[in-house]
């Protein structure tokens, strides 16, 4: 039996729509993204469990494992069974790429029990046209991260297409989830499919400098370059706490807000533990939605998907 571990990942990190994805692991210890586990089995199976298990499609044709299994069991040209288990620990539409996480766990998972078919360059690509499949078009800032680690710049440039950039290992990044659901296709349509020349001369020049920052080690210059041009304008007005709480953590000495990935999930980047704990605490008074909704601490998740078992 293989069992791996994906993690949560932000996307776009302000700076970065659809080009920057960094994953992310609570400091508590606790996993923040999804598990799968497969075995050999006689008869093909797949069963869920996690506590968002309960959201995914009650369809399993229409849980992205099956998908998963489907697409890897043609390419390795074997009709073999198998069970698999995915335990569901992300919330569905939450701005943690959820469904990346099902998606790397899935394929990594499938690709380590049949001896590594697949090199990590073509599994990428599966991933990326999997979660396109799901959202409407091909991004790759959340199942990179979570599949690689790290920090990742997508370049989707011949057969790049993405490569891991400097992370500053001393951030804190404070995530809080409403316990609200926002679906990325419907976020998407929420953008202009124009932008202004000024507005794009800002984003380049913030995503530049802000790439320049993280290989010089300039933490301050980077989290001044951290600046949502593309989507923050016109997503906002879906997220009704999104502007009290970036005031509210930017007071309590956030270096950088934003909004992560699609939303709703917000978060802010620190670095020194009090004020990363005075964050939360503000944010898990004022931002949560129910009691489904959670805050959490994180670093950095350096590996990304891992086997654990
Ligand atoms: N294993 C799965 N994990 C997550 N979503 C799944 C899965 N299987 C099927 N889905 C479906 O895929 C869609 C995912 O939508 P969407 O892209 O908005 O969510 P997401 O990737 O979880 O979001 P986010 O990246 O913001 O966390 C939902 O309709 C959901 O029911
Ligand atoms: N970068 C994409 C997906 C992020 O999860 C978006 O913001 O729509």
């Amino acid at each position: 039996m293989v069992k791996v571990y994906a993690p949560a990942s932000i996307g776009n990190i302000n700076v970065g729509f659809d080009l920057l994805g960094i994953a992310i692991s609570p400091i508590s210890g606790k996993l923040l993204g999804d598990c799968v586990s497969i075995k050999m089995s006689k008869k093909f199976k797949i069963t869920c469990s996690g506590c968002f298990s309960d959201e995914l499609p009650s369809d399993l044709k229409k849980n992205i494992v099956w998908k998963c299994w489907i697409l890897f069991s043609k390419i390795i040209k074997k009709d073999i069974s198998v069970s698999i288990n995915l335990e569901k620990n992300m919330p569905i539409g939450s701005g943690l790429g959820s469904s990346a996480c099902s998606i790397v766990a899935s394929l990594v998972a499938m690709n380590i029990l049949f001896g590594t078919p697949l090199s990590s360059k073509e599994i990428l690509c599966l991933m990326g046209q999997l979660e396109g499949e799901i959202s409407g078009s091909i991004h790759y800032d959340n199942v990179a991260p979570c599949y690689l680690g790290g920090l990742q710049l997508i370049i989707h440039k011949k057969d790049i297409i993405s490569q891991s950039i400097p992370s500053f290992k001393k951030w804190f990044w404070i995530i809080a989830w409403p316990g609200t659901k926002v679906s990325t296709e419907l976020s998407r349509s929420l953008l202009p499919n124009v932008y202004s020349r000024s507005i794009c001369i800002e984003h380049s020049r913030n995503l530049s400098s802000f790439v320049h920052a993280s290989y010089t080690n300039q933490s301050n210059l980077a989290a001044n370059c951290m600046k949502d041009l593309i989507a923050e304008p016109y997503r906002k007005k879906i997220l009704p706490k999104f502007l009290e709480a970036k005031k509210l953590a930017m007071n309590l000495g956030a270096l950088s807000c934003g909004i992560s990935g699609s939303g709703p999930t917000f978060f802010s980047v620190c670095q020194d533990i009090t004020k990363a704990n005075n964050i939360a605490m503000w944010l898990s008074k004022n931002y949560l939605d129910n009691d489904r909704g959670f805050v959490d601490i994180c670093r950095v998740d350096t590996v990304g998907a891992r086997k654990i078992r």
